[in-house]
């Protein structure tokens, strides 16, 4: 499904990131370097403060590289844009707005006029299996509801790349499990490249075409872990050993990290 024979969709490109702290400065991301393919499915793993979110949002165009840049389609990111939806951990719902309203609230930012926006609203809300709340607040709804409803609006808006930030974190297992098949499935349908965010070391190798381990102090790529099961992946695929396998693998490529040396004096 993927293609990485073609020029890449994202390029980070020797990036990195500092972020003043006092007395100095704090290195979030260090000099990294990954292509993404177009229509390929990373998802990126690795300890707490590695600068997961940190790289994601140098792509969102949220957070502005110090060093090295971040390149889409051939162009440098300089700031948000609707070809990048972001999806984040937190719902984000406005709660006066319906589960229409809110998806077709990106639309009416970009322009988009009414009939338009009402049936683009539609077809995205159908696709996460919400269509019989279209009407009802965000109040009335159960988290992973609301997380639909989240990714219903950035489908909507239908961007080339999803950058996706711990988007099931808060849910429970099952529900969890469901959005992952539902994100797949979406995505084999359609010509997206995804970057996803994520603790789950489960989570990663299931979704996933490639998983890059990143590492911390100071935030880099520890090493990029090639999934090779085949889309659809199943129930079947999770219970399969090359499943086990890869999930020891990237379980130790996260867990067993050598520990960072002391900078020579
Ligand atoms: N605006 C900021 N100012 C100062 N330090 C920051 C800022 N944003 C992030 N950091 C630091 O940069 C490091 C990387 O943060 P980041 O949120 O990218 O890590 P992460 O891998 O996503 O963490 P987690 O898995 O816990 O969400 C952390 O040590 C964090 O404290």
């Amino acid at each position: 499904m993927t293609d990485r024979t073609s020029p890449p969709k994202i390029s980070f490109r020797d990036v990195g990131c500092r972020f003043p702290v006092r007395g100095g400065h704090f290195t979030a991301v260090d000099r990294v370097s990954l292509d993404v393919g177009e229509r390929e499915f990373v998802t990126v793993v690795g300890p707490s403060g590695c600068g997961k979110s940190t790289l994601l949002n140098m792509a969102a165009g949220l957070v502005t590289p110090t060093s090295g840049e971040v390149v889409v389609d051939g162009r440098r990111v300089t700031g948000p844009g609707p070809d990048r939806g972001v999806i984040f951990q937190q719902y984000a719902l406005f709660p006066w707005l319906t589960v229409r309203r809110n998806v077709e609230f990106g639309l009416r930012v970009a322009g988009v006029g009414a009939a338009e926006r009402r049936r683009r609203a539609d077809e995205a809300i159908a696709l996460v299996g919400l269509g019989d709340f279209a009407d009802a607040l965000p109040k009335t709804l159960s988290g992973g509801m609301k997380q639909r409803c989240a990714i219903a609006r950035a489908y909507a808006v239908d961007p080339d790349v999803l950058l996706m930030d711990e988007p099931f974190g808060a849910l429970d297992s099952l529900t969890r499990v469901q959005l992952q098949e539902q994100l797949l499935d979406t995505w084999s349908r359609q010509t997206r490249t995804v970057v996803f965010v994520t603790h789950d070391v489960e989570e990663a190798v299931y979704l996933a075409g490639r998983v890059v381990v990143m590492a911390a102090r100071p935030g880099r790529v520890h090493r990029i872990v090639d999934v090779p099961l085949p889309y659809p992946r199943t129930e079947e695929t999770r219970l399969s050993p090359e499943f086990a396998a890869l999930r020891n693998e990237v379980w130790s490529a996260v867990h067993h990290q050598a520990p960072v040396e002391a900078p020579a004096r």
